[in-house]
């Protein structure tokens, strides 16, 4: 199904989520435009990547719904979501053996058919997935022989090469130094800007959110407790009730966008 111009990318209505027998996320409402990027921050435990995978249809919703382009995502085939969604979870299994390079091969799998697949060429993908993650030289290393932080690269480099039109990241800056951490983010803005990428990412570092993300979201018990701009959303009150933090509210000198800082 086409999508309506109008239709947001993603969106939840009356969203309940959880584990098993367990609600996390209740009555949820949500909806995501295309060529933003949303930050979910919250508390350990809030539901951040509850509502990710579910909005991601890795967990099935248990209430509501999820619309991706406007439709059911129940409804969509799982190829079809996984051409249009790009999903990096909070931890992945390490393939036994694999190598960087065949771990990014992973991720084209969804965008060839069943010919291409066997074919297993090393495509302008997954070139530019490597390039773009800083992995062109470990590329055959063996996936379980890298650092923390290279490997959460070449998680990434996998959800690039799949070249969906959204990512769901969950906590993307993990293990990474600040140097990657700083290169992830102007990576996702340039994704956003230059390819029309649509970006929902779980951040802990709520001044990285507040300096990158167009809309954030902050989350208490399963519950939106803040939804706008990092101006609306970052403020003294918003920390003190979602964050139990004292803190004062200043301006970036650099990009003028507010930071907080704890007393
Ligand atoms: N697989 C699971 N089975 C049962 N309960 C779970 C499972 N995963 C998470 N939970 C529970 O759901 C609640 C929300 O967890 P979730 O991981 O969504 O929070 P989060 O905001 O992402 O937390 P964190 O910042 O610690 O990653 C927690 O109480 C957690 O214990």
């Amino acid at each position: 199904m086409k999508r309506a111009a109008a239709d947001p990318v993603l969106a939840a209505h009356h969203l309940d989520a959880g584990h098993g027998r367990t609600i996390v996320v209740r009555d949820l409402a949500l909806a995501i435009e295309s060529r933003t990027v949303t930050a979910l921050v919250g508390p350990n435990g809030s539901g951040k990547s509850t509502l990710l995978m579910t909005l991601a249809r890795v967990l099935k919703a248990q209430g509501g719904e999820v619309l991706l382009d406007g439709e059911p995502i129940g409804r969509r085939s799982s190829v079809e979501v996984a051409r249009r969604l790009g999903v990096l979870p909070q931890t992945a299994v390490v393939p036994s053996g694999a190598t960087v390079r065949e771990v990014v091969e992973q991720g084209r799998y969804p965008q060839l058919g069943a010919w291409a697949m066997l074919r297993r060429h090393d495509d302008a993908a997954q070139r530019r997935a490597l390039e773009l993650t800083g992995l062109t030289a470990l590329a055959d290393r063996r996936l379980d022989s890298l650092s923390g932080g290279e490997r959460q690269r070449a998680w990434i480099a996998m959800i690039l090469a799949q070249q969906t039109g959204v990512l769901l990241l969950d906590e993307p800056t993990t293990h990474l130094d600040v140097r990657h951490q700083i290169d992830l983010m102007v990576l996702v803005e340039r994704l956003r800007d230059d390819h029309g990428l649509t970006v929902v990412m779980v951040l802990h570092d709520l001044n990285q959110a507040a300096r990158h993300a167009d809309r954030i979201v902050a989350l208490h018990d399963g519950v939106v407790r803040a939804d706008g701009t990092p101006r609306e959303v970052v403020t003294p009150a918003m920390l003190r009730e979602v964050f139990d933090i004292d803190a004062v509210v200043v301006d970036d000198p650099v990009t003028g966008r507010p930071i907080f800082v704890a007393r």
